[in-house]
């Protein structure tokens, strides 16, 4: 997507710099600072500390950190250790794993010395897969945003999203924000209410940011209006991501994000999850007890960051000294309340049957 007019991809590897080039998301959107990854730790450090964040993220800076570290070392020994270094960085998305598998699917049968040029192939493979699958979940949820319009006479269509699953999430496009973008260009009259989703506020940051670039009429509301706005009739629509959803249709979100598919089934507001298939973990089916949850550091939600009068990004302190705090970062919505599913290869329920209609490789594992 543009920022000021220019086409970016929230990572890259750029020739000039002979380095990996990410935006540092932890300070948008504030500043816009573009650094480059060089190695093993940069990559990592970039994926725990949440520089680079959102499920196809994590698992595209995972496969261009593989990529650099098979340039250095490409023996069987660094493979697995560059492996589990980055694997450990976060537990819950899915994509991670999806992303280091498929990186040592292609490079473990070659021989070191062919391993370097093909590792960054497939990274640049990974990430243009991404952003096609992204483009076609954005055509696939138009047609719910067109259908939505057509029944309110082309009235505006609200639609309310939780976290950041836009294109700063993924490669580009995003999940949730691309049949968003996709409803712009094609002339529908869309407001987005983007929650701001404490305790990171990625909402806030990173979706407002993204709106405001692309002109996309939005409100930022604070986590707990949603509800309120659904009882009142101004959600149309909600769509989220995912960081990885079971063979049986269990979605993990960030935390709150339940709160919001309850509040939206009280009310008979569609809830539809957008996400491409590699966050799709098919060994799990029951995501309450099988997903793991990552536990963030406490200071999250005991400090918020923002911009100071000086114009410099600061923290400040909002709870009292010798507060402790929980932050618990995803929690899990079980399919029977999930409208739907927003894949790249159509919609579907989110059950065990409509899963194996879309994806019938993995119908024996939804089953
Ligand atoms: C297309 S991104 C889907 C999810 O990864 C997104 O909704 C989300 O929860 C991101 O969490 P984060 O902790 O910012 O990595």
């Amino acid at each position: 997507m543009k920022i000021n007019g220019t086409p970016y991809r929230s990572i890259w590897r750029d020739a000039a710099s002979d380095a990996v080039q990410i935006i540092d998301q932890r300070w948008l959107p504030h500043e816009l600072r573009i650094v480059p990854l060089r190695n093993l730790n940069d990559f990592a450090t970039a994926i725990r500390d949440m520089w680079v964040r959102g499920a196809p993220l994590i698992g595209a800076t995972a496969a261009w950190g593989m990529a650099e570290e098979m340039a250095r070392d490409p023996s069987d020994t660094n493979l697995n250790a560059t492996w589990d270094v980055l694997h450990d960085t976060r537990p819950t998305a899915i994509n991670l794993r999806w992303a280091l598998d498929a990186m040592r699917a292609t490079l473990a049968p070659l021989p070191p010395a062919k391993r370097a040029d093909a590792a960054r192939a497939k990274a640049e493979a990974i990430c243009d897969e991404d952003v096609e699958i992204n483009r076609r979940i954005g055509e696939n949820g138009l047609a719910l945003l067109r259908d939505i319009a057509a029944r309110k006479g082309g009235g505006r269509v609200n639609v309310l999203t939780h976290c950041n699953a836009g294109w700063l999430a993924t490669v580009d496009w995003g999940t949730a924000t691309s049949p968003i973008y996709h409803a712009v260009e094609a002339g529908i009259d869309m407001h987005v209410f983007v929650d701001e989703t404490r305790p990171r506020n990625q909402g806030a940051l990173l979706t407002a940011w993204e709106m405001n670039s692309h002109r996309v009429s939005h409100d930022l509301i604070v986590d707990n209006a949603g509800g309120h706005l659904m009882q009142h009739g101004e959600v149309d629509i909600v769509i989220v991501g995912t960081d990885r959803t079971t063979a049986r249709g269990d979605v993990c979100n960030k935390i709150g994000t339940y709160l919001k598919a309850l509040a939206a089934k009280a009310n008979d507001v569609p809830f539809y999850v957008a996400l491409p298939s590699p966050t799709i973990d098919w060994t799990v089916r029951d995501g309450l007890r099988e997903i793991p949850i990552e536990e963030r550091s406490g200071r999250e939600v005991t400090h918020v960051q923002g911009r100071g009068p000086d114009g410099r990004v600061v923290d400040v302190q909002i709870s009292p000294d010798g507060t402790g705090a929980r932050n618990p970062a995803f929690d899990v919505t079980p399919a029977e309340l999930v409208t739907g599913l927003i894949t790249e290869r159509g919609i579907c329920a989110a059950t065990p049957k409509g899963m194996s209609a879309l994806f019938p490789e993995y119908a024996t594992a939804a089953q």
